[in-house]
């Protein structure tokens, strides 16, 4: 791989505004049919989202999934945002109790109009066979596959019927597979992303390492359409997860789907727990994503988020923070 980078080493070039207010921009993404308000999902993550704060994402035109880690109640979760006329959007692993899951939303005609497969892994032959056997059983749900982190793995998950395909291993803030495997598209995510996006012919999600608003329109700019992030949106008042307080600062904790804490034993554990700030309403910073996105458009020279796709860039290395400590 020639080219490597990773967020921190891009600039994005301006070209010249054609808007007279960053409110002209419009920020808004289509994914499987549906348009939402943010090319912005939060992370499937026990930490990240609940039922309360898919219930409010959907309600208010943002994308979200729900994560897969208290299986016994997705079949109502489904049953619920249906009854309420809001799209379901949901995770699966691969193991064979999944199977028989699938099977069972088929037999109710329960059509979650979104399903996830998550694991850590995702070019292998069990996620294959889940893809088959969801398009084969629940045609119409818009699969997203992952994760990967090559073009081979991208064509492959698209053949098998993917429908979009998630783009990261190893990048999480929480993530520990780069150190414990050695694997990875940690320290390279955009470069990996670009490298699988200008292979894939369906879309895809970048997943990990967003640590700044910037990195939102850089991944649209490298071929995201949809950006899944994690420790950005932890630690808010909605926040799933224990909240503590230390030398009279409030934190709430975020870990790994992978981690001990997830699950619940020491085996094959490539996550860890950390403390984010407590950062208050979600909504606040849901908002601030738009505006610094409206503004990225603004800056791109054109009024809606395809203009980010074209712009020029540079290579900065290491070097756009100037020495300041932002996180
Ligand atoms: N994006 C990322 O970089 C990563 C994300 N995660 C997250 O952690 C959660 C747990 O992931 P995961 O462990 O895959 O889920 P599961 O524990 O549900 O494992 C899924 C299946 O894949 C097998 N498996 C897991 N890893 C590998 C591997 N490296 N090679 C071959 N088989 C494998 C497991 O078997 P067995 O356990 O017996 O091997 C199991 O049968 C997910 O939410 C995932 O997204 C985890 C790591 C990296
Ligand atoms: N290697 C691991 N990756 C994990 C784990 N749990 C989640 N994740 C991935 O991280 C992103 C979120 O990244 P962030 O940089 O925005 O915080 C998430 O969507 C997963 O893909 C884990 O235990 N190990």
């Amino acid at each position: 791989m020639e080219n490597v980078f990773d967020y921190e080493d891009i600039q994005l070039i301006p070209a010249k505004c054609v808007v007279n207010s960053r409110s002209e921009c419009d920020t808004s993404v289509t994914l499987g049919g549906r348009t939402f308000k943010l090319p912005v999902v939060p992370a499937n993550m026990q930490t990240i989202i609940d039922e309360k704060i898919a219930l409010y994402l959907a309600e208010n035109g943002y994308f979200y999934i729900m994560h897969r880690f208290e299986p016994e109640k997705r079949m109502d979760f489904v049953k619920d945002m249906k009854a309420r006329s809001l799209y379901a959007s949901i995770s699966v692993g691969v193991k064979e109790e999944e199977y028989g899951f699938i099977r069972q939303l088929a037999e109710e005609d329960l059509v979650p109009e979104y399903i996830t497969i998550d694991i850590a892994h995702g070019h292998s032959n069990a996620v294959i066979e889940m893809i088959k056997h969801i398009k084969n059983y629940l045609p119409s749900s818009f699969v997203i596959a992952g994760n990967v982190g090559t073009p081979e793995a991208v064509r492959e998950l698209e053949h098998a019927g993917a429908d979009a395909t998630k783009v990261g291993i190893g990048p999480g803030k929480v993530c520990i597979t780069k150190i414990k495997t050695g694997f990875g598209t940690g320290g390279w995510q955009l470069a990996a992303l670009r490298w699988c996006a200008k292979a894939a012919s369906k879309p895809v999600i970048a997943d990990g390492g967003i640590r700044t608003h910037g990195d939102i329109a850089k991944s649209v700019r490298f071929g995201a359409t949809m950006v899944m992030i994690g420790s950005l949106f932890a630690g808010h008042e909605e926040s799933p997860g224990e909240t503590v307080e230390k030398d009279g600062k409030m934190y709430k904790e975020y870990f790994g789907s992978a981690s001990e804490f997830q699950k619940g034993e020491k085996k094959n554990v490539e996550g860890k727990k950390m403390y984010v700030e407590y950062k208050g309403p979600l909504q606040d910073t849901l908002t601030e994503m738009e505006q610094d996105l409206q503004s990225s458009i603004s800056y791109a020279g054109g009024d809606k988020l395809s203009a980010i796709r074209n712009v020029d860039y540079v290579v900065v290395k290491n070097s756009i923070f100037n020495g300041d400590k932002v996180y």
